[in-house]
């Protein structure tokens, strides 16, 4: 994550030589990132909240729901990180602040993010059944099965994270803490090499599975649609058009990320790099890093546009909260336009 410095020079021994010379030139990072994130939280924060106050009141009955709720988990966690990447990429926070960030609530923010991902994929795959087979049961279509497939999505990022935790065990310093890599022994870059590659693999793969998924939907899609044309009936489209909002989402949010994040491992292990480069990567997967970090604000989106009880809840409510201001306040106007099925 981001610097609290506008540059830095790093000592890093045993990982990273070109890197140790390199200076992290931070004046980006250091002003706009903090701005942007700090807008993302606050909106993330009051989206996320009222989504986590809805499903709290809403069973999970379809496997739909068991993964949207563990999204939303996974989305407030990443939320609550974001407080402290702000405080050290501004500067305002102290220096200790930043080993914190990258020991802890940086892999944090990484694993949440990956889980999200993972999650999103679940959900493509469980669309996709339910319009090829509508009427067929596969067992991961099975309450029980999406809630252990949900808990074991965490567990293996957890524990495929936690050496990035405990082998960034080098000794803090206000210099070294400005790059993360060199808080790393040499077997703590090896595996957050490795970690950086397995997560990559696991992103295009499900970008691809979701492409296929959603070419398959498509023709359903458009076969159904000329059927239902003839009868003048063009509903049926607009509404299982709705799930390619998924892979709209999924696409912008992370996909930039994924393109800029190869070069700039790199450029943490590698032994040579032109260090202008280095800080262009660094800027690069900063930037594409904020973009990721808009999908908890984005997966709201997804809950309103494709989940009905989200939606007859927030809305239920409102009209509950209109009625309550009617009885205390008599002559308070009810818009009787609102009506819990409205969306
Ligand atoms: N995909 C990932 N999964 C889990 N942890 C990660 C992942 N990528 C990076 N990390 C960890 O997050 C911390 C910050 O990494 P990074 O953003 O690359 O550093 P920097 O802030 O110096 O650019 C490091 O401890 C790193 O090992």
């Amino acid at each position: 994550m981001g610097d609290s410095a506008n540059t830095s020079a790093v000592g890093n021994s045993s990982g990273a030589p070109s890197s140790a010379q390199c200076h992290r030139d931070t004046t980006v990072t250091h002003l706009l990132f903090p701005v942007l994130y700090t807008l993302v939280f606050l909106l993330g924060l009051v989206l996320n909240s009222l989504a986590c106050w809805a499903f709290f009141h809403i069973p999970s009955t379809s496997t739909f729901i068991v993964y949207l709720k563990n999204i939303l988990v996974s989305d407030f966690v990443m939320t609550l990180m974001l407080p402290l990447k702000i405080l050290t990429d501004s500067g305002l926070g102290p220096w200790q602040l930043k080993a914190f960030v990258c020991r802890f609530s940086a892999v944090v923010f990484y694993d949440t993010m990956y889980i999200s991902i993972v999650l999103l994929g679940l959900i493509a795959f469980d669309r996709f059944l339910k319009i090829v087979r509508p009427f067929g049961k596969f067992w991961v279509q099975n309450l029980t099965s999406a809630k252990i497939l949900a808990s074991l999505v965490w567990l293996f990022f957890l524990v495929l994270s936690l050496p990035n935790m405990i082998l960034s065990n080098k000794t803090a310093t206000p210099q070294s803490v400005r790059k993360c890599a060199s808080l790393k022994s040499y077997l703590g870059l090896k595996w957050h090499e490795v970690v950086n590659y397995i997560c990559q693999f696991i992103f295009w793969t499900v970008l691809i599975l979701m492409l296929l998924f959603y070419v398959i939907i498509a023709k359903k899609v458009y076969e159904s649609y000329t059927k239902t044309q003839k009868k003048g009936n063009g509903s049926e489209k607009r509404i299982k058009g709705k799930v390619f909002i998924i892979f709209t989402v999924f696409f912008l949010c992370f996909a930039p990320f994924h393109f800029s994040r190869v070069p700039y491992t790199l450029s943490q292990t590698s032994a040579r790099m032109d260090c202008r480069l280095q800080n262009q990567l660094f800027v690069a997967k900063e930037s594409t890093l904020w973009l990721a970090a808009t999908n908890v604000c984005m997966d709201p989106l997804i809950y309103l546009f494709l989940c009905k009880p989200f939606v007859e809840k927030v809305l239920y409510s409102r009209v509950k909260a209109l009625q309550r201001t009617v009885q205390t306040n008599p002559k308070t106007e009810l818009d009787t336009r609102v009506s819990p099925t409205e969306s």
